[in-house]
């Protein structure tokens, strides 16, 4: 018999707080003397937290049969096996629930062209991709040419995957190239290394790349908590990726360029447009 392939593991602040609960609680069954409201009290704390992520799932509109396809496919791969370059984990895709907000960024900010910096798998790539009208394209960054491939196989199989224009490279690279050649974008998504979301940011707002009524998204802006609790596993500092969000959201939020907010949906999303 095959080996199971295991689940994501946790990556949202909440996923990790139910988890964290989890464990207290099972530590806490055979210890005697918990006053039972106490008890009532962390389960039902489990509850909410360890509730959320479902119930946001069971309340947003179904994916399509090629998202879907694209999920499974990403979670059936031994990333494990994979050498040299980025570190990938099926955890980075950002699934169904994000994918359905930023096909609404999409829809309702009537974006024609999209970037996306960080593109994996494709997950959010196809989804924007499915939103846009007729003659929309999405141009998405990637620095790694096997999972770029891997993804390209799976746009192949869906209608909307022929909107997709995948550049293989640093992502600051193609960005300074495509602002160069005078590219412009509605919307653009941000989902690839922390610590280089400053300098991509800058180059967006500072080029014509984002479009005057353009709108930037940037993923894992909680970082897992890190910006706010500490590093994972108890440690009181950050890891370089959580610094570098917490200095990038402190920065943005007095950054007279832009007005934005931190919508705290997954890992959260961080919503900017030029003032
Ligand atoms: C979190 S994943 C993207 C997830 C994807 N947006 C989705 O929704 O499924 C981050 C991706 O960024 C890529 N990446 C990391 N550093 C990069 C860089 N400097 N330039 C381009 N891509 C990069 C990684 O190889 C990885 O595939």
């Amino acid at each position: 018999m095959p080996e199971p392939v295991p689940g994501p593991r946790p990556v949202t602040p909440v996923g990790i707080a139910a988890a964290l609960l989890e464990r207290v609680e099972a530590g806490l069954a055979d210890v005697a003397g918990v006053p039972d409201d106490v008890r009532a009290d962390l389960a039902r704390a489990r509850a909410i937290a360890g509730g959320l992520e479902p119930y946001l799932e069971a309340s947003t509109s179904p994916e399509s049969p090629a998202l879907a396809a694209l999920t499974e496919r990403t979670r059936a791969e031994d990333w494990s096996g994979r050498s040299g370059g980025v570190r990938l984990e099926q955890e980075m895709l950002s699934g169904h629930v994000e994918g359905a907000l930023l096909q609404l960024l999409v829809r309702t900010g009537r974006a024609r062209r999209v970037l996306e910096v960080g593109m994996f798998t494709g997950y959010s790539a196809l989804a924007m991709a499915e939103a846009l009208p007729e003659g929309g394209e999405v141009v998405a960054c990637e620095l790694d040419a096997a999972v770029a491939a891997l993804a390209a196989e799976c746009f192949a199989a869906s209608p909307a995957g022929g909107r997709i224009r995948v550049e293989v490279g640093p992502a600051l690279d193609t960005l300074r190239r495509l602002a160069d050649a005078g590219e412009v974008f509605d919307l653009v998504f941000v989902d690839a290394d922390k610590t280089g979301y400053a300098a991509y940011v800058d180059l967006l707002l500072d080029t014509g790349l984002l479009a005057e009524d353009g709108l930037l998204a940037l993923d894992n802006t909680l970082l897992q908590g890190e910006p706010w609790a500490g590093g994972p596993d108890g440690e009181e500092q950050a890891s370089a990726n959580g610094r570098a969000v917490a200095d990038l959201n402190a920065s943005l939020a007095a950054d007279p360029r832009v007005q934005q907010v931190l919508v705290p949906l997954r890992d959260g999303v961080t919503l900017a447009r030029r003032v």
